[in-house]
């Protein structure tokens, strides 16, 4: 079957949290609508660019483009950007069930509102249980705008964009007016009804699958439904061993599945709470109800909101990462062994006095010509032809201080990968600039999806650590995280022609530099439509 869907993307004044900001929507909506397809479906999106002065392009999280790779939506490694006015078509097959994301995949925009959900439904039966499907998206929120946010990045002194202001559960949240008293109520306004909290309402007795998602620009999040245990089956589109947690802890372009029984009071309605983990938080809890029927929706639970986590309690998030395991009757064994390790030091780092985040010390930047047609139609010089290397100083660099030097390099190389080898990347947490700091980063994966082998303290070992990966039933996902001063490998076929970005999905942090690009089986990738060309060099290939 075809899904076939038109959206026009455009700036918006929107209060999500209260604070009347510009928002980017799709279709009159942020989240934008959720895409629901079948196993095999063909799903068109045509967009609209109504932002007027600016590009656009649209990143289908999840989605592997098997034989589309032109339609990966990533701005300069897949495609020219969308210009205002112009109607780009996408098409791709959604090949596997399960839960994914969509989102803005040009500068900063993600963050200003373009983002929403995919869900594929299985042609099999699925291996649980549940009465009724619902989806939860979450996120953080600035009131700053993206080119404020995006100019203090790349100021001296650098201006970072510092802990969101609010969380939003499905688009809704709550800033606090009165914290700021400068603030008119035609800017901040807590009775506007477009920020009246997110309500889930739920029928007494019954299992639900819910269907998380997290689109953060920055924050780690515990999400809790106070009072019900969750029980984890599906991880970013592949079937979980079944696991209890009472939070779930989500990393930004993460999906799970989680079925809750409705089983407790049903005279009362309990709270939703997401909470920012990882970091010092400043940021208030995103609070919604979870509505037992008949109950009021707007009636607020009797309760105080339950307390999250501690911010650096890694060990719950490393623990909650090492149980996540593929489901048995669905396990697909990877490779015993690997053709290629390439260990990726995650560093922050100057350049000129600029600060950056980069990976073995090289600060990664967009060429202007995507690397998709420049490497398809060879055309020359479109972006630096060394490729960034594969490991750092493992002997004298010190992953737990500050670096004697922080000085690095910035570049448009990638990494070529043999066709249909099997590659391990390791990903090497550090300390930042700041003493006796390392922060979280979730890595997300376009194209493929990875086994994930293991994670560990501290610094990688060569030798000793890959002992221990877990070769019987690792998870496939697309999105891993990265806990502070340790390390997480992960495994993937290089079978997918096509140029994939692995990036840090930290808003802030992959505008900073920190990605790479893997090109794989480029000679074996078909003829490319000429709606992806227009910017660059890729103007002399362009066919009206
Ligand atoms: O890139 C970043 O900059 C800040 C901080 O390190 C600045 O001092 C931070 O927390 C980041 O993730």
């Amino acid at each position: 079957r075809i899904r076939h869907y038109k959206w026009e993307v455009k700036y918006e004044f929107k209060s999500p949290d209260c604070y009347k900001k510009l928002v980017i929507t799709i279709n009159g909506q942020t989240p934008g609508p959720t895409i629901q397809a079948q196993e095999g479906d063909t799903v068109i999106v045509e967009v609209n660019n109504s932002l007027e002065t600016e590009n656009l392009a649209i990143h289908w999280h999840g989605i592997r483009q098997i034989g589309t790779p032109w339609f990966d939506g990533t701005e300069g490694v897949t495609q020219c950007p969308i210009l205002p006015g112009d109607t780009f078509k996408y098409e791709f097959v959604v090949d596997r069930p399960g839960t994914y994301l969509y989102h803005a995949h040009y500068g900063m925009q993600r963050e200003a509102g373009l983002y929403g959900l995919i869900r594929v439904a299985p042609n099999d039966p699925e291996p649980f249980a549940y009465d009724l499907d619902r989806s939860i998206i979450l996120n953080d929120w600035y009131h700053q705008n993206t080119y404020e946010q995006g100019a203090g990045l790349s100021s001296i002194p650098f201006q970072w964009v510092g802990e969101p202001q609010s969380l939003l559960i499905h688009g809704k949240g709550r800033f606090n007016c009165s914290s700021s008293p400068s603030l008119s109520t035609a800017i901040c306004n807590t009775s506007n009804p477009e920020c009246s909290p997110f309500v889930q309402t739920v029928i007494p007795g019954k299992t639900y699958r819910f269907r998380v998602g997290s689109l953060t620009a920055l924050s780690a999040l515990s999400f809790q439904i106070e009072g019900h245990n969750m029980t984890v089956v599906e991880a970013d589109g592949h079937y979980v061993e079944p696991f209890v947690v009472k939070n779930l802890f989500i990393y930004s372009g993460e999906t799970y599945s989680v079925l809750v029984k409705t089983d407790q009071d049903p005279k009362r309605n309990y709270w939703i709470t997401s909470n920012v983990v990882g970091r010092n938080r400043t940021t208030p809890p995103g609070l919604g109800i979870f509505n037992y029927y008949p109950n009021h929706p707007k009636r607020s639970p009797p309760t105080v909101p339950p307390s999250p986590p501690a911010w650096d309690d890694v060990e719950s998030r490393l623990a909650q990462s090492l149980a996540i395991k593929a489901r048995q009757g669905y396990i697909h064994k990877p490779p015993t062994t690997s053709d290629r390790v390439i260990v990726l030091l995650n560093t922050q780092n100057t350049i000129n006095g600029y600060r950056h985040w980069s990976v073995n010390n090289v600060s990664f930047s967009l060429p202007n010509t995507p690397y998709l047609v420049a490497l398809k139609e060879n055309i020359p010089n479109a972006f630096d032809p060394i490729s960034p290397p594969d490991g750092y100083d493992f002997v004298n660099y010190d992953i737990f201080n500050v670096a004697n030097n922080t000085n690095a390099t910035s570049s448009n190389g990638i990494y070529r990968l043999k066709f249909n080898t099997t590659v391990d990347i390791v990903l090497q947490n550090a300390n930042t600039m700041n003493k006796n700091n390392s922060e979280t980063h979730p890595w997300h994966l376009h194209g493929h999806d990875f086994w994930v082998l293991g994670y560990g303290k501290g610094k990688f070992d060569m030798k000793n650590d890959p002992k221990k990966y877990n070769l019987e039933n690792p998870i496939m996902k697309n999105t891993v995280a990265v806990h502070p001063f340790g390390w997480t490998t992960l495994r993937f076929r290089s079978d997918n022609p096509g140029v994939w970005a692995f990036h840090c999905h930290i808003e802030s942090h992959f505008y900073m530099g920190m990605g790479v690009v893997f090109e794989e089986g480029i000679d074996r990738v078909g003829n490319l439509p000429s709606s992806i060309m227009g910017c660059g060099q890729t103007k002399d290939f362009h066919r009206p």
